[in-house]
């Protein structure tokens, strides 16, 4: 049982790096601000099996202690620790080479993810001033809502403190490219595994964009499948909310995709090659500020911004149609930020 455990948590690890061997692991801290949350919690669970954490620190407004005194009893390396409030946010993020922010509300039935910006807004600037200041060279991994106001968010306040790095601020869009491939698998009978779609564009409604035509191994739709395919990918997350009926929004699904996309990272800053992931960040692939596309991970955040590739003429028309929306809500974050 305990060699078949080990050996589940070792699969798990290689999740996001299909291909590739890690040499020489540097090992990191880690902070998650938001951490005892219905995201925090598993997402923190996640983190503490993997051996390229060394320490993992635990920070929200309440309850931290109690999650970080459950997770430290767990036979892994990763030293975990609680902190509680404002006064004890510096000593959390001391040192962290990553940092990941589930913090804020999730949605209720009827709300879109922008109706959360007046709450999380506020947040999402505090905790990224907070880390601007005390870890301006990690990695900023956001995951509150809505991504595509918060990341810009993030941005303005790097940059006014003078420490703005594009390589290493990232939204986390992973949960889109995650559902891809499941409906993606399940609709075609693709092997779930290796089935890869690149999501492009932001994290809301028609502004998140899965490229149907590049998946990988390759798939046939027809167009009824194209529009249908997409329009369950864009409102996944709603699927989620109305399930849970008042009880929040995606949080397992959730935490898988946050792990996914920071042992991507962790193994790209340990010097693994072709580490690739979809992220919302600074951009210059279309006239938006802040685009996801696929990216090429390394020791310093992104190496190189892969770009959309060749759309087809569905998805060309798909992403001239959320252009108003993402930029109406990257402009909102900027303004915000400005206030
Ligand atoms: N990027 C994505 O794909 C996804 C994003 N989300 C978003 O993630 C966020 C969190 O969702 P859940 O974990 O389900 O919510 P939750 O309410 O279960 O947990 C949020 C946690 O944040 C904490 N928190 C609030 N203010 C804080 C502050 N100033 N500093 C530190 N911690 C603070 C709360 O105490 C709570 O423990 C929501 O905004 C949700 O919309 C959810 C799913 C997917
Ligand atoms: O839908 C929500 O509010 C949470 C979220 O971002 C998702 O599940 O994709």
């Amino acid at each position: 049982m305990a060699n078949f455990v080990r050996r589940a948590a070792c699969n798990f690890l290689n999740i996001g790096s299909r291909n590739f061997s890690v040499s020489a692991p540097r090992h990191a801290k880690v902070s998650v601000l938001g951490a005892a949350g219905g995201i925090g919690q598993p997402l923190s669970l996640l983190l503490k099996q993997s051996t390229l954490i060394s320490e993992l620190a635990l920070y929200d407004v309440a309850n931290t202690v109690g999650v970080a005194a459950d997770l430290s009893h767990i036979e892994s390396a990763a030293q975990v620790k609680g902190y509680v409030g404002d006064s004890q946010l510096e000593e959390c993020l001391q040192g962290s080479k990553i940092v990941i922010i589930p913090a804020g509300v999730p949605r209720k039935p009827g709300m879109t993810r922008d109706d959360l910006f007046n709450i999380n807004a506020g947040i999402a600037m505090s905790l990224s001033e907070a880390a601007s200041k005390v870890c301006p060279d990690a990695m900023l991994c956001i995951i509150s809502n809505p991504v595509n106001s918060t990341v810009p968010i993030a941005s303005e306040v790097y940059k006014k403190n003078g420490v703005f790095d594009p390589r290493k601020l990232f939204g986390v869009t992973t949960l889109d490219v995650v559902r891809a491939n499941t409906f993606i698998s399940e609709l075609k009978g693709t092997p779930v595994t290796q089935t890869q779609c690149p999501v492009i564009g932001g994290h809301a409604g028609v502004t998140i964009l899965p490229l149907l035509s590049q998946v990988e191994p390759s798939c046939d739709f027809t167009d009824q499948e194209r529009e249908s395919l997409t329009v369950r990918i864009q409102n996944a997350g709603t699927e989620v909310v109305e399930a849970k009926a008042g009880g929040g929004s995606a949080t397992l699904s959730m935490a898988y995709a946050g792990a996914r996309f920071a042992f991507a990272l962790l193994q790209a800053m340990n010097g693994a090659k072709n580490v690739v992931e979809c992220s919302f960040v600074e951009s210059d692939v279309t006239e938006l500020q802040f685009f996801s596309t696929p990216l090429l991970l390394g020791p310093n955040g992104i190496e190189a911004n892969l770009g959309m590739g060749t759309l087809i003429d569905f998805e060309q028309e798909a992403l001239e149609k959320m252009k108003p929306e993402l930029s109406g809500s990257i402009a909102k974050g900027i303004k915000f930020a400005n206030k």
